[in-house]
């Protein structure tokens, strides 16, 4: 399942540029990317809501229409728009009579929460209830692929926990989850795997200490001894990517730590409290979109 050099283009903008991905049963992947990488439209061609200009996407062997009218596919838009005037437990007896292989209405309810709203109006929820009423349609039916775009935007911190642990299970189930997110440190806790597009391209691929590891740069820290702080020597220190003092402090990031601490030592600075950390996610993140604008413009 997954694309085979796919793109999409809007007019002169090209969304997705020649993609090529395999997703596998049973895993958890992160769909990284700035503001306008391709993410959603990633989604929607996997989900047959928008149709590659040229490659392919394949669903379970078929195309995605196919795979969701067979009720393998379950999904979790950004937006979806929800119908108003029913209350969620009537939303919820279409949603499940309409699903091939449908859970019982009061489990899928359960499992997300929102069994004490049942009688409320749809268009009467709360931003966060709204969520929660999508992704339990995103689970209503057995699907072996579950898709989400941005899915805890607006849910307080119990209800992504909750959240969380269901599509835990769903994959422990053996479904694909496949997420976009803004919030590099779910990504980070939730996912087996990462992928990070940047103006369509797959830039990244694979588990977070991976990433990491891909943006090659390590944080370093160390605070500066009484007497007065000259900058300029510090600035001029090899291989540094960021660099920042407030107070004493002084934080950076270098692609050869190794190098820049011998350098640091050289300069007969004796730093305290010294500590050389990897990058996290989002730092990696940052580094790696930020190269790539670097080589491209
Ligand atoms: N219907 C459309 N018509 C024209 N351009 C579009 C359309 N949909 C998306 N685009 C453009 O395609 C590019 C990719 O958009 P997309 O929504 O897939 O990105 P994204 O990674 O999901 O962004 P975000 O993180 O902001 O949600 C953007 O430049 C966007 O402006």
């Amino acid at each position: 399942m997954g694309f085979d050099q796919v793109t999409k283009e809007y007019g002169d903008v090209r969304a997705v540029d020649g993609l090529t991905l395999t997703l596998h049963p049973g895993e958890t992947v992160a769909l990284l990317g700035p503001n306008g990488a391709g993410k959603s439209t990633t989604l929607d061609l996997l989900l047959g809501l928008k149709h590659a200009d040229s490659g392919t996407v394949r669903v379970f062997g078929t195309g995605p229409r196919e795979a969701i009218v067979a009720g393998r596919v379950g999904a979790m838009l950004q937006s979806g728009g929800l119908m108003e005037e029913v209350t969620v437990a009537e939303l919820f007896k279409l949603a499940c009579a309409l699903h091939p292989r449908p859970y019982p209405v009061s489990e899928v309810l359960a499992r997300a929460g929102i069994t004490q709203i049942a009688d409320r109006k749809i268009g009467r929820l709360s931003g966060g209830q709204a969520q929660r009423v999508r992704f339990a349609l995103a689970t209503a039916g057995d699907s072996d692929l579950i898709v989400l775009d941005e899915p805890t935007t607006g849910m307080d911190v119990s209800a992504r926990q909750a959240f969380w642990a269901t599509m835990r299970e769903q994959a422990d189930q053996g479904r694909t989850v496949l997420f976009a997110t803004h919030y590099l440190e779910e990504a980070d806790a939730i996912a087996d795997r990462v992928l990070v597009l940047h103006r369509g391209r797959l830039l990244a691929d694979g588990t977070a200490a991976e990433i990491k590891a891909k943006a090659g740069a390590r944080r370093i820290s160390f605070d500066l001894p009484e007497g007065p702080i000259d900058e300029a020597p510090l600035r001029a220190l090899p291989f540094l990517t960021t660099f920042d003092v407030s107070g004493r402090t002084v934080r950076l990031q270098s692609s050869d730590a190794d190098a820049t601490v011998h350098a640091l030592y050289g300069l007969g600075v004796y730093p305290r409290n010294l500590e050389v950390a990897g990058l996290g996610l989002e730092q990696a993140f940052v580094a790696i979109t930020a190269a790539e604008e670097a080589r491209t413009s």
